[in-house]
């Protein structure tokens, strides 16, 4: 039988989920020795792991040639699509915010406000929802920088801690929804490969259960 295959976020969410499965027992020796390769096999269990970026992770499993992703909410807000959510991890927690440049009141005057994002799907539902109408430009990066260069009234960013808004003089104006880590299901490999995927949950769910 062809190895399970699990797609991981590449580089935040990396380290606490090669954590996250050695504590289930899963041997990860050779992702701890990795150079530029991105498939690796566990060591103790018919299982593979591949390494990719978070919305790459995300159309692997949707398309089901990985059975398994990790995943943050934000990607999954962002992108949508149709697989099972089955866990929340608890790692890679933050926020997702509306950050304007301090002493701004984004509220006020009724001209149209400009917002970058790299979550434009997030960002647009959020304003529709308060049937506000703006303006969403893309950005890859480093989007705290676009108020500051005058592209923009304001950010929809992910906050952890706050400094990157602090030092490029942005502040909070509202909260739109916590952010972690989300164990993701491929549709049919969750009928197709049950047994196998089930004693995985249930595994996760043991080790959520107990962890300190
Ligand atoms: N402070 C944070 N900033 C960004 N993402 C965070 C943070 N804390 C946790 N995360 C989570 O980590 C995931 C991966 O973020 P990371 O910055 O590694 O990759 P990325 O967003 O694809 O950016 P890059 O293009 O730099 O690779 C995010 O989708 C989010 O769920
Ligand atoms: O609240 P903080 O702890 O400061 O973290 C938030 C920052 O981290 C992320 O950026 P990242 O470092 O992933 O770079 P990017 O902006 O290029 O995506 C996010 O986009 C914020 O800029």
């Amino acid at each position: 039988m062809k190895p399970i295959r699990i797609a991981l976020t590449k580089g935040r969410l990396e380290q606490d989920s090669v954590q996250m499965f050695q504590q289930l027992g899963y041997d990860c020796t050779a992702l701890r020795e990795k150079g530029r390769k991105l498939i690796f096999p566990v060591g103790n269990a018919n299982m593979e792991i591949v390494l990719a970026k978070a919305a790459d992770v995300v159309t692997y499993v949707e398309n089901g040639v990985c059975d398994i992703g990790v995943v943050g909410k934000d990607t999954i807000m962002e992108m949508g699509g149709t697989f099972y959510e089955v866990a929340d991890l608890g790692f890679g927690k933050c926020r997702f915010a509306l950050a304007v440049p301090m002493g701004v009141d984004f509220y006020k005057g009724y001209h149209t406000r400009r917002i970058a994002s790299k979550y434009v799907n997030v960002s647009r539902s959020f304003f529709e929802k308060k049937e506000m109408d703006v303006e969403i430009v893309k950005i890859e990066g480093s989007v705290e920088l676009a108020p500051i260069l005058g592209l923009s009234d304001a950010i929809v960013d992910i906050v952890e801690t706050g400094t990157t808004l602090k030092e490029n003089g942005l502040i909070i104006q509202e909260f739109l929804g916590e952010i972690s880590a989300r164990l993701i299901v491929n549709i049919a490999s969750l009928k197709l490969r049950k047994e196998e995927i089930d004693t995985f949950i249930s595994k996760i769910e043991h080790y959520l259960g107990t962890e300190v």
